[in-house]
């Protein structure tokens, strides 16, 4: 192994995690050598309509997907979050890097916070898991289609109406931009996406030797958490765009796992959680008892 070639985003939060990765990498391993292959997937071309419009799985990990299968790549680094809970046939994730903050934050260009904002203000965000948990949270306010990597987002609250937006706390620490934040939103207002905060590193199956040397970066309860919420996704056949929400604990070797199903007017919002010690059990439970409370309709309206 000459040179490990680790593809990724071009994005500026994908390039910051994969050069963790590589230095990561480089620091276990001094006497290998690591490059980073960034490349364009569909989700960074087609900017103009929400990902639940788009709708195909993998918008952000095929092409590197397909990297891994050419063998013109030996890794590729994803934010967990962008990935199916089903991987093409071949591939697995080698390694769950530990999580960062899984919650979201609200960034506000005049410093308001969500309590505090009068009726009918605009907050930007197209994610369906945000609008309905938002909607249901205050249903006074008004939404926008917000898409695009975090600056393109950034810029765009600057130069809109819109008083705010909602990202993934992981994404505006790495970027560096904390000072912007004006809330971090609690579990109860705002349930984070799957996998939300943990980096995953995709390789093919069967390169034993690449799945070796990056067991160093696996961390092993943000495995256990993250596997319990992919399981809870994969029963409901979720993806990244339907208002699913689920967050999993390890304490004491027990997963606690909660989930959140909403309809998109907020109206409805149901709850569920379960604790074990096998992730697919626990996720499969959590479904289960969403599925009860009525999991099926909301998502069948939806979808
Ligand atoms: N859907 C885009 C995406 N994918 C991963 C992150 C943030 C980093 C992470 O969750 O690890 C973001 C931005 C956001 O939702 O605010």
């Amino acid at each position: 192994m000459k040179n490990i070639r680790i593809g990724t985003r071009d994005s500026q939060l994908a390039m910051w995690q994969a050069e963790w990765v590589k230095r990561k990498l480089t620091e276990f391993y001094p006497h290998l050598q690591f490059e980073l292959v960034p490349m364009k997937t569909k989700g960074d071309k087609i900017l103009d309509v929400p990902l639940s419009k788009i709708g195909d799985k993998g918008l952000f990990t095929k092409e590197l997907e397909n990297g891994l299968l050419n063998c013109e790549l030996d890794m590729a680094v994803h934010s967990l979050k962008d990935m199916p809970t089903l991987l093409p046939m071949g591939l697995m994730i080698s390694a769950f890097c530990e999580r960062e903050e899984p919650r979201d934050v609200y960034l506000s260009k005049n410093g308001v916070s969500l309590e505090e904002l009068p009726s009918g203000a605009i907050i930007g965000t197209s994610s369906l898991r945000r609008k309905s948990q938002l909607r249901h949270y205050r249903p006074d306010l008004g939404f926008m289609d917000l898409r695009g990597n975090l600056q393109t987002r950034w810029k765009k609250l600057e130069e809109s109406e819109m008083e705010g937006i909602v990202l993934a706390a992981a994404g505006v620490k790495r970027l560096g931009w904390e000072d912007r934040i004006t809330q971090i939103l609690p579990e109860n207002v705002m349930l984070s996406a799957v996998g939300q905060g943990s980096i995953a590193i995709e390789i093919l199956e069967k390169r034993t030797e690449i799945h070796e040397l990056l067991s160093l970066l696996n961390h092993s309860s943000t495995e256990q958490a993250v596997r319990a919420e992919r399981a809870l996704m994969r029963k409901l056949e979720g993806g990244c765009q339907v208002p699913i929400g689920a967050f999993a604990e390890v304490l004491e070797g027990q997963i606690i796992l909660r989930g959140m199903v909403a309809s998109l007017d907020g109206v409805r919002l149901i709850r569920a959680e379960a604790t074990g010690r096998d992730p697919e059990t626990v996720g499969n439970e959590v479904a289960n008892r969403l599925i009860t409370l009525g999991a099926t309709s909301i998502l069948a309206e939806i979808r």
